[in-house]
Formats: structure tokens, C-alpha cells, sequence
């Protein structure tokens, strides 16, 4: 083993930097090992250094800048989140030859170009794999084990905070704000939990997942997004009367136009799946994610995606593997944005929407809403009665059709007399079985 130490600055001592001090100290042997060489705090930018007595005194500093630019830092962690000032230190590092290893999906989704081709230019490392899913090994293997293979599709649960308050309020009935407060007490919500809520944070990921999977520059602007504030108690019952569920999922997929032209999609929503799907058993602040490839089929992954400690584990097999590339001379993936596709509007995606009503209990009804689906070109997978006893309540799945041609109809139909109510609209995913 190399006795000359990989060197760390450590930048932010939260949820996650907490966890990854600890780990670092208390698994340092180990870590050694496998690195090749002694993995050693530099130092910690914490805001405030009297808040952390756990922490040896000498290593805390307020002063991030000055930390990064130490002679002997080799490696910087940043897990203070935001874009400024955490974009001009990480860029000051890895200008000078320092490796990143970030948690920070907004930074990332926003900034990774530059980032990237600052890594480039000086020979150093930029590890991300805790922005995505927390724990779960996500980001490594569509960087390097994918690699070889062309992705579809990435579907799937990036949002741990937003699950968590979706999976509360379909079991138990949960207040929305009882547990979301619950998600944050637990580590899982951002600093500013509207970014979970709203859809921001699952965006930035979709950002990050589209940009690997289609080697194509996808940032968090390029995403559709919708966050589950929307998502009211007649959702959810109206998603329970059709055997299914909702999620907030991020739905990446390379869309193949008539003409053979390719395209990327990125979207967040909410969506209602069957309760039979492998995604509507994912509770809580587990995260999984579904990667169709041509050649791999379909991939599932899955565990926890928010925490501390779950998100130190995924920045520490980050670290390992700067420090390998540091002991053995080598360098990790680059960006690969070779593929340079272009982004499809929503309004062009391909979707499908259930739509719950309250109509006027008289014969025709049925045929003039079915007519607005005609018109707009929307073709009508089923059609039942939300109530058995009243022919007053209208369920209707449609089959796929531009988003934007749902959204028309829905908006044509609102304005029927005939239509009481739109009670529930919400895109699916999935086959009932
Ligand atoms: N908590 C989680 O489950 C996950 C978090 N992340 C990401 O990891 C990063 C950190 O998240 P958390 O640990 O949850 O946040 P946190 O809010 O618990 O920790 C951030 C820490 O940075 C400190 N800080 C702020 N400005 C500073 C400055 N100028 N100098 C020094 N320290 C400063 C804050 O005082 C705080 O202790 C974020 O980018 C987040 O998006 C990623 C995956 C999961
Ligand atoms: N706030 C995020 C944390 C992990 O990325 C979430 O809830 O998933
Ligand atoms: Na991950």
C-alpha cells in the first residue's frame, strides 16, 4: 500500500457529510486498504464549527474557499447543496487537478457541462453517484456497465421525501404536511422541502439520468415537471377503486419519430400504476428504477434513496474509487454527450390519462364525452362507472396520444354542461392485469 495519504477536504457536515465523517474515521483501516492508500481528512467546512463536538477541532474550518485551494487537498467531497457558491469551488477544484465527488443533483443538473469539461482539461475525477437514488448503484452502471448496450428507457422512484408522503397518505391516510414534516425529521427532505414537493429534485435527476442513459446533455430546464402538491385525497380514492396507485415518477425514454429521427423525453409527474406493478410496492424513502436496454432487457433497481447514512455509502464508493485512480495513475468515466439528441416537448410525448367525472345522470352523456376524445384524436381504452349504482360517475382510460392532445380534451370536456365535475385527471403507466 502507497503511505502517502489521498487527502480530503470535506464540504458540508449535515445529514450526509455527518455520516461521511464518521464512516471515513471509523472504517479508515478498511478504506485504506482497498483505496490502496490512506484516505485522510484535510479538513471539514462546516458553517458552524461550535455545533460539532464530535469532530476533532483542527480539522473545522468556516472558510470552504481557502479549504478547497490547500496544497494538500487532492480530492473534494461537496455536500453542502445549491448551485453559488458550491459550482465556483468545485469549478476551483477541479481546475487546479482535484477530484469531485458530489451529492448535489441541482448543481449537477444545471452545471455538468462545465463541471465536466473543467475534469477534462485539468485530468481529474467528477463522481456523482449519491445524486441519483441515494444508496442505490444506479449512475455507475449506466456510465460503465451499460456502456456497451443502447438504452430505452429509465423509469422509475427518485424521490424518497415525495414517496415517502405518497405511500403515508394511500396506507394510512396521512395528513400531507404531518408527513412530510415526518420525511424531513427523518433526513430525507432537501433543505427547502418545495424542491422535493414540486418535483424540482426528481427533475434534476431525470436531468442526470436522461444526459447518462442517451449520452445526450440533459439539464433540470429540459424536464417536464410536476410535483404531487396536486395530488388530492380523490386521487388517491380514485386510484384505489381502479386497483392502482400513484407515484411521483421520472420517466426518461428515446422516442423514435415516423421518420426514424430520434429524441429524448424527460418528464416527472404523477402517475397512477397498478397495484400489481413492481413500483407500487415501494414504500416509504426507497427508491427504484427500471432501465430497459436492447441488448440487458429490463433491469430493476432498487433501496434506499435518502438518508445520511445510506448516502454515505454511495459518496465513500465514490471516494474509493478517486483514490484507486489517484494510487494507480488511471482516471474514472468522462462526460459522453456524443449522442447529442434532441429533447421532445411534453406536449409531444406520448402519454395516457385516466380521467374521473361527475356527469349528468341522462342518456347521450356518455357519447358527447366520448365524442371530445374523437375529436382531439384521442382513442378511449375503457370506459366504467366510478359508482355501480349511478350511471353519474365516468371512468375513463384512454389508450397513448401527444400529452397535448389530452390536455385539450380534458380541458374541453371540463367545460361540458353535462360535466358536473372533473373529479380526478392523472397520467398511467402499466397494464391492469
Ligand atoms: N439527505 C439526503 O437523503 C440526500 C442528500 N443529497 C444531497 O446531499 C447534499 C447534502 O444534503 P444534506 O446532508 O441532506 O443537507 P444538510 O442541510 O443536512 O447539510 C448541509 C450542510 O452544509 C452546511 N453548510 C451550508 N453552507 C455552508 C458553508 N458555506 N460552509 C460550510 N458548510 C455549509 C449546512 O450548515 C449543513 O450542515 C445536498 O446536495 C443534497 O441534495 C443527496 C442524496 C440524498
Ligand atoms: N430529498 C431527496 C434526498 C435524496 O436525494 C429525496 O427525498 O429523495
Ligand atoms: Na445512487
Amino acid at each position: 500500500m502507497r503511505s502517502t495519504p489521498i487527502r480530503v477536504a470535506l464540504l458540508g457536515c449535515g445529514t450526509v457529510g455527518g455520516e461521511v465523517a464518521r464512516l471515513l474515521t471509523e472504517q479508515a483501516g478498511e478504506l485504506a486498504a482497498r483505496a490502496g492508500a490512506p484516505v485522510e481528512l484535510a479538513g471539514i467546512a462546516v458553517r458552524r464549527p461550535d455545533k460539532h463536538p464530535e469532530l476533532p477541532p483542527e480539522l473545522l474550518t468556516r472558510d470552504a474557499a481557502e479549504l478547497v485551494a490547500a496544497d494538500d487537498v487532492d480530492v473534494v467531497v461537496e455536500l453542502i447543496g445549491g448551485i453559488e457558491p458550491t459550482r465556483t469551488w468545485l469549478l476551483d477544484a477541479l481546475r487546479a487537478g482535484k477530484s469531485v465527488v458530489t451529492a448535489n443533483k441541482a448543481l449537477l443538473s444545471e452545471n455538468s457541462a462545465e463541471l465536466s469539461e473543467a475534469a477534462d482539461a485539468s485530468g481529474a475525477d467528477l463522481y456523482f453517484e449519491a445524486a441519483v437514488a441515494g444508496a442505490i448503484p444506479l449512475l455507475r452502471p449506466l456510465r460503465e456497465s451499460l456502456a456497451g448496450d443502447r438504452i430505452t428507457r429509465v423509469m422509475g422512484i427518485v424521490n424518497g421525501t415525495t414517496n415517502y408522503i405518497l405511500s403515508a397518505m394511500d396506507s394510512t391516510g396521512a395528513g400531507y404536511a404531518e408527513a412530510l414534516d415526518e420525511a424531513s425529521r427523518l433526513g430525507y427532505a432537501e433543505a427547502d422541502p418545495t424542491a422535493d414537493v414540486d418535483g424540482y429534485d426528481a427533475a434534476s435527476k431525470a436531468a442526470i439520468l436522461a444526459s447518462l442513459a442517451f449520452h445526450t446533455r440533459v439539464t433540470a430546464a429540459d424536464v417536464h415537471r410536476e410535483g404531487i402538491a396536486g395530488v388530492t385525497a380523490s386521487d388517491i380514492t380514485a386510484a384505489k377503486m381502479l386497483n392502482r396507485t400513484v407515484k411521483l415518477l421520472a420517466i426518461c425514454e428515446r422516442v423514435t419519430s415516423d421518420d426514424g429521427s430520434e429524441s429524448v423525453s424527460a418528464r416527472v409527474h404523477p402517475v397512477m400504476i397498478p397495484r400489481a406493478h413492481q413500483l407500487a410496492g415501494v414504500s416509504g424513502a426507497f427508491n427504484a428504477v427500471y432501465v430497459e436496454a436492447d441488448a440487458a432487457g429490463e433491469l430493476m433497481f432498487y433501496g434506499q434513496g435518502a438518508g445520511g447514512a445510506p448516502t454515505a455509502s454511495a459518496v465513500l464508493g465514490d471516494l474509493v474509487a478517486v483514490a484507486r485512480n489517484r494510487v494507480l495513475g488511471g482516471l474514472g468515466p468522462r462526460e459522453s454527450a456524443h449522442a447529442a439528441l434532441p429533447v421532445r416537448p411534453m406536449g409531444q410525448t406520448p402519454t395516457r390519462y385516466h380521467v374521473s367525472l361527475d356527469v349528468a345522470d341522462r342518456p347521450g352523456v356518455l357519447a358527447q364525452v366520448a365524442q371530445a376524445f374523437a375529436a382531439n384524436g384521442v382513442s378511449i381504452a375503457a370506459v366504467r362507472q366510478r359508482d355501480r349504482l349511478s350511471t353519474a360517475s365516468l371512468v375513463i382510460v384512454t389508450h397513448l396520444a401527444p400529452d397535448a392532445a389530452l390536455e385539450s380534451t380534458v380541458d374541453e370536456i371540463a367545460k361540458m354542461d353535462v360535466v358536473h365535475e372533473v373529479v380526478s385527471v392523472m397520467r398511467v403507466e402499466g397494464e391492469d392485469q
